[in-house]
C-alpha cells in the first residue's frame, strides 16, 4: 500500500485552491487519479467537490458562534479538535489506499510556522497512516519585487521546512501578474537566490541602520541554502506538469508504481 500526500501551504490568497483545482484537474488529462483533502474550516465552494473536508468534522462559523472567538482563534480551536479526534480523519481517509491526495491548508502562516498543529498531523499520517508526503509552499511572485518582502517570505518557507521536516518544495505562484514588470533575469535572481547579493540591494533601499539585520537575514538564508523556486501561473499546465513532477520525484510517486506492477501480475498468474 502506498499513499501520497502533497500538503499546500502557504500565506493568505496565495493562490493554495486554486493550484490544488489546477493539479487535478491536470492531472485528470494525462489520466492520472488525485482527490482534494480540506483542512481549511473556513473554505468557500470550490470547483472540485472534496472527498475529505474538515467542515464535517467542525466548521469555523460555528465554533466563532458557538465559542465566541475571533477567526484565528477559532481555526486553532478547530486545529486543536482535528487533533483530538484523528480517528475521524482516519476513517475519512482510510479507504483511500493508493491514491494522491492534495491537502488543501488554511492560510494562517501560525499552523506551518510555529503551532505544532500540523507537524503532528503530518507525523500521524507519515507513521499511521503510511503517507509518502511532500510539501509545497506557495508565495505569491509580487513578493519579488521588493527584496524585503521577499526575505520574510523565505523566511516563513525556511520556518515551515524546519517545522515540518517533510520534502519541500517552494513555488512562487501568480507568475503572470509580474511578467510585465520583471525580467526573465531578475525572475531568476529570485528563484535561484543568491542571499547575500540581494542583501546588497536591500541595503541600498533600506535605512543604514537595517544593514547589519539585513546581512544577518541573508546569512541565515545562504547557510540554510536550500531556498528555492519554482514558477507557478495557474492556468499554464507546463508549469503545473513541471510541479507535479518534482512532487512525484520526492515521493517517488512512480517507484511505487512500479513496484506494484511484479506484484500484480504475481497475483494474475496465481488465479
Ligand atoms: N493571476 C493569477 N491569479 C491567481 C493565480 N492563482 C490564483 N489566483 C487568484 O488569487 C486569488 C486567491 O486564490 P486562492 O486559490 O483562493 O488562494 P488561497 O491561497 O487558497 O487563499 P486562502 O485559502 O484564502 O488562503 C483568486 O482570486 C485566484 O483566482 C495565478 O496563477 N495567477
Ligand atoms: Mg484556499
Amino acid at each position: 500500500m502506498s499513499r501520497v500526500g502533497v500538503l499546500v501551504m502557504g500565506p493568505a490568497g496565495a493562490g493554495k485552491s486554486t493550484f490544488c483545482n489546477e493539479i487535478i484537474s491536470h492531472m485528470q488529462t494525462i489520466g492520472r487519479r488525485a482527490h482534494i483533502v480540506n483542512l481549511d474550516p473556513a473554505a468557500e465552494p470550490n470547483k472540485y467537490e472534496f472527498t475529505v473536508d474538515i467542515r464535517d468534522l467542525i466548521s469555523l462559523d460555528d465554533v466563532m458562534d458557538e465559542l465566541d472567538l475571533g477567526p484565528n482563534g477559532a481555526l486553532i480551536y478547530c486545529f486543536e479538535y482535528l487533533m483530538k479526534n484523528l480517528d475521524w480523519l482516519d476513517e475519512e481517509i482510510g479507504d483511500y489506499n493508493d491514491e494522491y491526495l492534495i491537502f488543501d491548508c488554511p492560510g494562517q502562516i501560525e499552523l506551518y510556522t510555529h503551532i505544532p498543529v500540523l507537524p503532528n498531523i503530518v507525523r500521524h499520517l507519515q507513521n499511521q497512516l503510511n503517507f509518502n508526503l511532500c510539501a509545497t509552499y506557495l508565495m505569491e511572485a509580487s513578493f519579488i519585487v521588493d527584496n524585503s518582502k521577499y526575505f520574510s517570505g523565505a523566511l516563513c518557507a525556511m520556518s515551515a521546512m524546519i517545522l515540518l521536516e517533510l520534502p519541500h518544495i517552494n513555488v512562487l505562484s501568480k507568475i503572470d501578474m509580474i511578467k510585465d514588470s520583471v525580467n526573465r533575469k531578475k525572475l531568476k535572481r529570485f528563484l535561484n537566490p543568491d542571499p547575500l547579493l540581494l542583501a546588497d540591494e536591500t541595503n541600498e533601499e533600506t535605512n543604514p541602520r537595517f544593514k547589519y539585520l539585513n546581512q544577518c537575514i541573508a546569512n541565515l538564508v545562504d547557510d540554510f541554502g536550500m531556498v528555492q523556486f519554482l514558477p507557478l501561473e495557474a492556468k499554464n499546465p507546463d508549469s503545473i506538469s513541471t510541479i507535479l513532477s518534482y512532487v512525484d520525484d520526492v515521493t517517488q510517486w512512480a517507484e511505487a508504481q512500479e513496484q506494484k506492477e511484479p506484484n500484480d501480475q504475481i497475483e494474475i498468474e496465481d488465479m
